[in-house]
């Protein structure tokens, strides 16, 4: 905020009064090198000791809109507060969305009916997934308005609009109503009066951005790791904010993390030795938090879902770090659940070749990023057979919050992964690559090398 700008002790300069009173233009150059141009009226002195500094800061802000209509107030901001209000949106946002989900989540394993479809490319969609895409989508037009708002999202409103999907629909209007009445709940304000099936259905048909390399768009995955939603297991919550091709936001909802990450594998577990686990109950058990990152940060924070969270120990945000371990016999890699979505064998052999020895960690859904920037793993893999492209909002969320975690996120090739392209990480090398540090990554990378061409990718 102009706070900073002006009172921030890392100024390389600090402005004098006689500077203030007689400049036309004036500059700061801040610790994150941005360079800041202001007119400034000579009638304001904003710096005189007469005012507090809650008045200097308006006197200042509003001689500078005043003379610079054409500055937005982002503009007025510096580095680290530049996303703030969008951070703050989305952050509510995705914590609703957990809390729906949740309820979602509830009912489907308590009754089997329709929330579940099979979309045309034969992967799963549920009325969570739709409703989320609306609650969210809603939110931020109603925050930044929706002309300024695009949004690239996975689904869309053909199965939805068919006349065969009245109940369909009519399941999603009333998951997303309930949703938004508890709006206030989380610091947001909700719909006058509940939205009807065009509005709904309007929110979702908002998210047709395809992204590119210029200007703004968020990325949503409203369920990400359907199958492991519908099996009562790990699932995501993912939104992220891109500009100018760059990830500057990631927030990732993970209402079914436990807090005791051995819990991470549990159905996979209670799968393979089905009636000698007792599996938690799901009221009982600790679970569910939202990551979240700023681009350029150094940080990336962990806060309790809520508005209850049943986290006695997580009452507000902490900052996380990825794992200090740097031996890969020490090491925990994760990867999809299916084989289908990931090549087994060859992260098998990869990891063999660098020397882990831990059992792979398989877990749906952008929980392995989770897991990677909370340090409960070091690497996350994935290899999707020959001709699949990956998908952006499978990835900008998770991306950015290792990163400033401390990890790295890259393809096979080593590059940085490629979110201004459309809707799908064009151009990704062999597969993804997510590693606590450097050195880990560098071995997976040499190892990937030595074994592609006899894989059968
Ligand atoms: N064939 C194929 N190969 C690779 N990836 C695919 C494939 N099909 C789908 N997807 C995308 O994978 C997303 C789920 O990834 P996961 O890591 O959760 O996979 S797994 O369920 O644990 O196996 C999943 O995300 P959601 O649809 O949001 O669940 C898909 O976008
Ligand atoms: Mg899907
Ligand atoms: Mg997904
Ligand atoms: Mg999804």
């Amino acid at each position: 905020m102009v706070n900073s700008l002006l009172f921030h002790p890392t100024f390389s300069s600090q402005p004098s009064s006689s500077t203030l009173e007689q400049t036309t233009h004036f500059s700061f150059n801040l610790k994150h090198k941005s360079l800041f141009f202001f007119l400034i009226p000579p009638r304001i002195n904003p710096t005189s000791s007469s005012l507090s500094n809650n008045t200097k800061i308006s006197c200042l802000r509003s001689s500078i809109m005043e003379t610079n209509p054409q500055l937005t107030p982002l503009v007025l901001e510096s580095a680290e507060d530049k996303y703030s209000n969008e951070f703050d949106v989305a952050v509510k946002a995705v914590q609703m969305a957990c809390s729906l989900c949740q309820r979602v989540q509830q009912g489907l394993i308590s009754k089997t009916n329709s929330i579940v479809q099979s979309k045309d490319d034969n992967s799963l969609v549920t009325i969570a997934d739709w409703s989320v895409q609306a609650t969210i989508s809603w939110i931020l037009s109603e925050s930044f308005g929706s002309t300024n708002v695009s949004i690239v999202a996975e689904e869309d409103v053909e199965a939805l609009s068919k006349p065969e999907a009245t109940d369909l629909l009519d399941s999603v209007v009333q998951t997303v109503n309930q949703c938004l009445a508890e709006a206030p709940q989380f610091g947001i304000k909700g719909p006058l009066t509940p939205l009807n099936k065009e509005e709904v259905l309007d929110a979702i048909r908002q998210c047709n951005s395809i992204g590119g390399s210029s200007g703004r768009f968020w990325v949503l995955d409203p369920v990400d790791g359907t199958l492991g939603f519908v099996r009562g297991d790990q699932y995501a919550v993912a939104l992220a904010l891109v500009e100018d091709g760059e990830v500057v936001l990631g927030v990732l909802g993970c209402p079914n993390y436990p807090l005791r990450k051995e819990w991470l594998s549990y159905h996979q577990r209670y799968y393979r030795i089905i009636s000698k686990l007792t599996p938690p109950n799901s009221e009982s058990w600790d679970k569910g938090f939202v990551l979240c990152a700023k681009k350029g940060s150094g940080k990336a924070w962990m806060e309790p879902l809520l508005p209850q969270s049943k986290l006695v120990c997580l009452k507000s945000p902490r900052p996380i770090y990825v794992s200090h371990i740097e031996d890969p016999a020490m090491a925990t890699f994760c990867e999809p659940v299916e084989r289908a979505n990931s090549s087994h064998s060859f992260t098998a052999g990869l990891a063999h070749s660098v020397g882990v020895r831990k059992e792979p960690l398989r877990v749906y859904s952008m929980v392995k990023y989770a897991a990677v920037a909370r340090g409960d793993a070091e690497i996350f893999m994935k290899f999707a057979r020959s001709g699949y492209k990956e998908k952006i909002w499978d990835h900008a969320a998770g991306t950015i919050i290792i990163q400033e975690a401390g990890g790295v996120v890259t393809d096979a090739g080593g590059q940085p992964l490629d979110f201004s392209n459309g809707i799908y990480l064009e151009g990704l090398d062999r597969g993804i690559i997510a590693c606590a540090g450097v050195h880990l990554h560098e071995r997976i990378i040499r190892a990937v090398d030595a074994s592609w061409d006899s894989s059968c990718l």
